[in-house]
């Protein structure tokens, strides 16, 4: 069973349910937050309580689907006076003016913002109500749905490719990857972006470990190469890379060894086993291929570059900003400094490394600061990867390489 960071409850498409895993308070805790409004999706995705670009943008497209679902429900109609629901022109133009509202919870990611123009697009060509309540329905339920199939099918074309470049090198041994910030089943709808294709790498391994004619069938590659070894990142903010990452690692039983972001080098250059490739998730891919992902991302590449590692970027089509025409348009998210300066997480007691519960067992949540309070700071949450230093992007469609000039051609994605 994998992890989910999103239950959505569609049994009955009249009344259908969502609440999102706090992911704040993994890897202790295990809470989930019911979703009715708007309101209550922009908190999630402003919070950082639901995170990974795929998963920000269905949220938000869920939130829209329980504020509509409200708007279908007469005693909550008649109890407010924000939306004028006697006229469909009017409701759609306060939609609208949600949408925006809830765009701005998180400006980087390009998922949410390529959903909800899809969602208004629903809107604008809609003449009543319920058409637009079921077209919204159909259109969640599929982002979802395609967007579990896109990653199986991205982690499989990601492993099959670096392993059949591994088998043309006549590389045949044992080795590890390198991955930043969170891009698994807690960051999409499910397997993963970048993490789907580690997932990928481990199941080929595994395969070519058992014996019997079933498991040969299921070889990604017909090379021997095998993956045995994740180094994931710690990654800020909040440390995704531990706190989410590693917690699908070890969930899932995949061999991993979590590293700080400042010991990329050194680890390449000591590993026991060679590290191979980078694979990572990305928020924005826009015209020339530049790529906004978690802060680290650029600095890896460098590193891999440095090393000559080969440097994937993993990402659905719904991660494209076919607009942007180079990685300068994008604009940062900066978060605030208080959590850079404040460690927040559960206490433990540091006698059994247990974490220590309160009176309804628990876990108790604690910050602590570890910087001084007057210090400046600078936190932004991404970087922008020149495509220069950028071997692949896998997708749904296929790795693309770069031609002899050194430039993408995307424009199949667009
Ligand atoms: C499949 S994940 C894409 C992307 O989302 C993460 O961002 P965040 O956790 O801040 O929402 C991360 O940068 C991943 O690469």
């Amino acid at each position: 069973m994998s992890l989910q960071a999103i239950l959505f409850d569609r049994s009955d498409r009249e009344q259908v349910s969502v609440k999102v895993l706090d992911q704040l308070l993994l890897p202790y805790s295990t809470k989930y937050i019911p979703v009715y409004t708007i309101d209550d999706g922009y908190r999630v995705i402003n919070k950082m309580q639901v995170r990974g670009a795929p998963a920000i943008a269905i949220v938000g497209a869920l939130s829209v689907v329980m504020e509509v679902q409200l708007l279908a429900n007469t005693s909550f109609t008649k109890t407010q006076g924000f939306y004028d629901v006697s006229d469909f022109d009017c409701l759609r133009r306060r939609l609208k003016e949600r949408l925006s509202f809830l765009l701005s919870s998180r400006p980087t990611a390009v998922n949410l913002s390529n959903a909800l123009s899809d969602v208004g697009n629903l809107l604008s060509k809609s003449n009543a109500f319920g058409t637009f309540r079921s077209d919204l329905y159909d259109y969640v339920c599929k982002l979802i749905d395609d967007d579990l199939a896109n990653n199986v099918k991205m982690g499989d074309t990601g492993a099959r490719y670096l392993l059949e470049e591994l088998e043309a090198q006549g590389f045949s041994a044992d080795f590890s990857v390198l991955t930043i910030c969170n891009t698994g089943s807690l960051a999409t709808s499910g397997y993963g972006t970048a993490l789907g294709v580690v997932r990928s790498l481990w199941r080929d391994s595994q395969t070519k470990t058992a014996s019997g004619a079933e498991n040969k069938k299921r070889k990604l590659s017909k090379g021997a190469a095998k993956m045995t070894l994740v180094y994931p990142l710690e990654t800020r903010p909040y440390n995704q890379g531990s706190r989410l990452t590693a917690y699908e690692l070890v969930h899932d039983d995949i061999p991993a060894t979590l590293i700080t972001d400042s010991s990329i080098a050194y680890r390449i250059a000591t590993s026991p086993v060679p590290v191979k490739a980078a694979f990572v998730g990305a928020d924005r891919i826009v015209r020339n291929g530049d790529t906004a992902n978690k802060i680290g991302t650029f600095q890896l590449a460098l590193i891999c570059k440095q090393f000559g590692i080969k440097f994937f970027v993993v990402a659905p089509k719904t991660t494209i900003d076919n607009v942007t025409a180079t990685g300068k348009d994008i604009v940062v998210e900066e978060r605030n400094p208080s959590e850079f300066k404040l460690v927040a997480g559960t206490l433990i007691d540091s006698t059994n490394e247990e974490p220590q519960l309160d009176g309804k067992g628990l876990p108790i949540s604690a910050k602590v600061g570890i910087a001084p309070p007057q210090i400046n700071v600078w936190n932004p949450a991404f970087d922008i990867t020149p495509h220069e230093l950028i071997d692949g992007i896998i997708t749904e469609d296929g790795v693309f390489t770069k031609s002899e000039d050194g430039k993408f051609n995307l424009e199949k994605l667009f």
